[in-house]
C-alpha cells in the first residue's frame, strides 16, 4: 500500500477550501466570505457561469437543452438503475446526468423549488441530525428565497433571498393542463395555491426559481454577483478538479487539484467537500475515509474508517405515462417553463407519511417538434426506501464511481410505483380527457429517446420532419412512438396485468436526478453515520461535507432548494464556530 501523500511545502494557503462549486458550494462561498477576514478558496471542474452571461440554453425558462447539453455534464457517467427481471439479477445500466458547472444542478436543473414536508426534517432529526427538524430549518427556507408574490404573506415564506421563487399561474396553464387538473378534481383530488405552503394535499400550480423576467437562476449567479465575486478575499477556480483531500495524521490540511494539466495542492485551515451526492463520496473514498476493507483492497491508505461513505444511496422512483396531445392544447411555441401544476398524494400505505407521493404535470417532454406535441404525467415516489450504494471503481480520480442505485429493490416502493402508474394512466384515459388526448402511451427515457434528446441540429431537423406527419398520420405516430420506447408493453396490458406492469417498473424506472444520502449527517456514535449534525466528518479533524449526500433520508421535495438550505445553515455553523474559537459570541444564526 502506498504512503498517504502530503502537502505540498509550498502550496497557496487559504482559510477554507471548498471543493466542488455547485448548488451548494456557491452558497458556501458567497456566505463564507462575507467576513473579509475568511479568504475562501471555492474549487469547479466545470465552467463558470457568470451573472448576465448566461447562454440561452441555460438563461431560458425551458429547462429540457440545459439538462441533456453534454457540455455542462459529467461524460460517462452511467449508473445502475433498477433490476430486471426479479430484483436479483444485473442492473440496468443508463447514462445519468450530474451537472459539471459552476452553479452545479442549480445551473442545468429542472427550476422545481419546494423544500418537503416537516415530516422530513423531523424524520432528520429522529436520524440522529440534531438540530435539523422544521423549526431549525424554516428559517433558513426562508432566508435563501425572496419569493416573488408571498413574501411576506405567511410566516413560511421569505422576501430578502438572494433566490427569486414564483408559481406558474394557472391563467397561463395549456388546456393540457387544465384538463388534467379538472380530471384529477373529478377523482377527488382539491385544487390548492402554494406549493410551499402548509403542508397538504392537493393539485398545485408548480413553484420555480425564475426571476421575474422569467429566467433560471443559480446560485453560481444569485449567490455569487459580481460584487461579491469582486471581494478579494474569495478566490474562485473552475476548470480545476480536486483529485483528493491531503491528511497530516487525521487532521485535513489541504486538497491536491488538477488545474490546466497541473497538479498543485492548496493548503486550508478548513476543507469542505461540496461535490454532489455521486462526486463527494468518491473524493472521500479516494482520500482515504470509507469502509476499511475496500480502501485496503484498493491500495488506498485507511485516513479513517467510516462504513457509511458511499452508502445509503437514495433517489425518487419515476415513471412516465405520455400523452400524443392534440394541436390547440399544446404549449405554446417559444420559451415557456413547461411543468404547470403538480399533483402532492398520499398512498395511505402503512408506515409512510401524508404527501409520499408526487405527479408532475408537463406540457411538453422535450425540446424538439417531437417533445413539443407529447405531454406527460410524469410520477415519482417523494419519499423512497430503496438504498443504493457509490463505489470506487479505481482510485484514479479520472475514472467515475460505481453507482448503483437498486430502484425499487424495497417493494414499498415498487408498490407504490405501480399505483402511481395506474393513477396516471387513469387520469390519461379518462372520458374527459377525449378532447385533449390522440393517444396514450407509457414512456420512459430510453437509450433512443435520450440519443434523441440531446440539442443536436440533426435531431432537430429529424423531428422537425417527422412532427407534422404525427400530427396528420396516426399510424405512422404509433409506429414512431413504439420505437422510441421500444420494448414496452400496451398500455392497456400495463393497466390490466399487475406482473406485467410490475416487470415494466423494474426495468424501466427512472431516477429524478435527485441523488442524497451518501455521506449522511448522523449522532458521532452512529457507526453508518458519516458527518455529525454540523457537517463535521466524524474521525477526522478540519474535514466537512456539504451538499446533497448529507441528507439522512430523501425529503419529498426536488432536492435543489434543501441543499441550498443545508448550505445556508452550514455556513452559519461555521461563521459560529469561528467566532467562538476566536473567543466571540457563539449564538451567531442569521436566519432570520
Ligand atoms: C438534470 C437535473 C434536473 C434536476 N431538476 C431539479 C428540479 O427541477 N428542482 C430541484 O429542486 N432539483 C432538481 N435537480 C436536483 C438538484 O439540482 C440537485 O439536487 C442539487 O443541485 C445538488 O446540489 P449539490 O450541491 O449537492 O451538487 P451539485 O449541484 O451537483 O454540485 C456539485 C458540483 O461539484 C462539482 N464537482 C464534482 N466533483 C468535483 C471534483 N472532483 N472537483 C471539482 N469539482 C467537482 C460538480 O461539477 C458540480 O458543479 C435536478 C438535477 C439534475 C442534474
Amino acid at each position: 500500500m502506498t504512503e498517504q501523500p502530503s502537502l505540498a511545502a509550498d502550496a497557496a494557503r487559504f482559510d477554507v477550501v471548498i471543493l466542488g462549486g455547485g448548488s451548494a458550494g456557491c452558497v458556501l462561498a458567497a456566505r463564507l466570505s462575507e467576513e473579509a477576514s475568511r479568504s475562501v478558496l471555492l474549487v469547479e471542474a466545470g465552467q463558470d457561469l457568470r451573472p448576465g452571461e448566461m447562454p440561452a440554453d441555460i438563461a431560458s425558462p425551458y429547462p429540457g437543452r440545459a439538462y441533456f447539453n453534454t457540455d455542462w455534464t459529467w461524460p460517462g457517467l452511467r449508473v445502475g438503475m433498477g433490476k430486471d427481471p426479479s430484483n436479483t439479477g444485473d442492473a440496468t445500466i443508463r447514462p445519468y446526468e450530474q451537472a459539471r458547472i459552476l452553479g452545479g444542478g442549480s445551473s442545468i436543473n429542472g427550476i422545481g423549488a419546494n423544500r418537503g414536508s416537516p415530516h422530513d426534517y423531523a424524520e432528520w432529526a429522529a436520524e440522529g441530525a440534531t438540530g435539523w427538524g422544521w423549526a431549525d430549518v424554516l428559517p433558513y427556507f426562508r432566508k435563501l428565497e425572496h419569493d416573488l408574490e408571498l413574501g411576506a404573506e405567511t410566516d413560511l415564506h421569505g422576501q430578502d433571498g438572494p433566490l427569486p421563487i414564483q408559481r406558474v399561474p394557472r391563467a397561463r396553464h395549456t388546456p393540457f393542463a387544465r384538463q388534467v387538473e379538472a380530471e384529477l378534481g373529478r377523482q377527488g383530488h382539491a385544487s390548492r395555491e402554494d406549493q410551499n405552503g402548509r403542508w397538504e394535499d392537493g393539485v398545485f400550480p408548480i413553484t420555480v426559481n425564475l426571476d421575474r423576467e422569467g429566467r433560471r437562476t443559480s446560485t453560481a449567479t444569485v449567490y455569487l454577483t459580481t460584487s461579491v465575486r469582486a471581494r478579494p478575499n474569495l478566490t474562485l477556480w473552475t476548470g480545476t478538479e480536486a483529485e483528493r483531500v491531503l491528511f497530516q495524521g487525521r487532521r485535513a490540511v489541504g486538497a491536491r487539484l488538477r488545474r490546466d494539466g497541473r497538479v498543485i495542492d492548496v493548503a486550508a485551515g478548513l476543507v469542505i467537500v461540496s461535490n454532489g451526492a455521486l462526486h463527494s463520496p468518491a473524493l472521500l473514498l479516494r482520500s482515504g475515509v470509507g469502509p476499511g476493507r475496500a480502501l485496503q483492497q484498493l491500495g488506498i491508505p485507511v485516513v479513517a474508517a467510516r462504513e457509511g461513505v458511499g452508502r445509503n444511496l437514495l433517489e425518487h422512483p419515476s415513471i412516465g405515462v405520455s400523452a400524443f396531445i392534440r394541436p390547440d392544447t399544446r404549449l405554446p411555441g417559444g420559451e415557456h417553463y413547461h411543468i404547470q401544476s403538480i399533483l402532492r398524494w398520499s398512498s395511505g400505505l402503512e408506515g409512510t407519511p401524508p404527501g409520499d407521493m408526487h405527479l408532475a404535470v408537463n406540457t411538453r417532454s422535450g425540446w424538439h417538434a417531437v417533445g413539443h406535441r407529447i405531454a406527460t404525467l410524469f410520477n415519482w415516489v417523494n419519499k423512497s426506501y430503496s438504498q443504493g450504494s457509490v463505489t470506487l471503481a479505481s482510485p484514479d480520480p479520472g475514472v467515475r464511481p460505481a453507482v448503483d442505485f437498486r430502484m425499487l429493490s424495497d417493494e414499498r416502493d415498487l408498490v407504490r410505483l405501480a399505483q402511481a402508474f395506474r393513477l396516471a394512466a387513469g387520469v390519461l384515459r379518462a372520458p374527459a380527457m377525449a378532447g385533449v388526448v390522440l393517444e396514450a402511451f407509457p414512456s420512459t427515457y430510453s437509450a433512443q429517446v435520450k440519443k434523441l434528446l440531446q440539442p443536436s441540429w440533426q435531431n432537430g431537423v429529424l423531428t422537425a420532419l417527422a412532427g407534422p406527419v404525427m400530427d396528420r398520420v396516426p399510424m405512422v405516430r404509433s409506429r414512431i412512438l413504439a420505437m422510441a420506447q421500444e420494448g414496452n408493453a400496451p398500455l392497456d396490458v400495463l393497466c390490466q396485468d399487475e406482473e406485467a406492469l410490475r416487470l415494466h417498473l423494474r426495468r424501466h424506472v427512472g431516477g429524478v436526478w435527485h441523488p442524497c444520502g451518501t455521506c449522511r449527517l448522523g449522532a458521532a456514535d452512529d457507526p453508518m453515520a458519516v458527518c455529525d449534525p454540523d457537517g463535521r466528518v466524524i474521525g477526522v479533524e478540519g474535514l466537512m461535507v456539504c451538499d446533497a449526500s448529507v441528507m439522512p433520508t430523501i425529503p419529498c421535495a426536488n432536492l435543489n432548494v434543501p441543499v441550498i438550505m443545508i448550505a445556508e445553515k452550514m455556513a452559519d455553523g461555521v461563521r459560529a464556530a469561528g467566532r467562538a474559537a476566536a473567543g466571540g459570541p457563539v449564538a451567531g444564526a442569521t436566519a432570520a
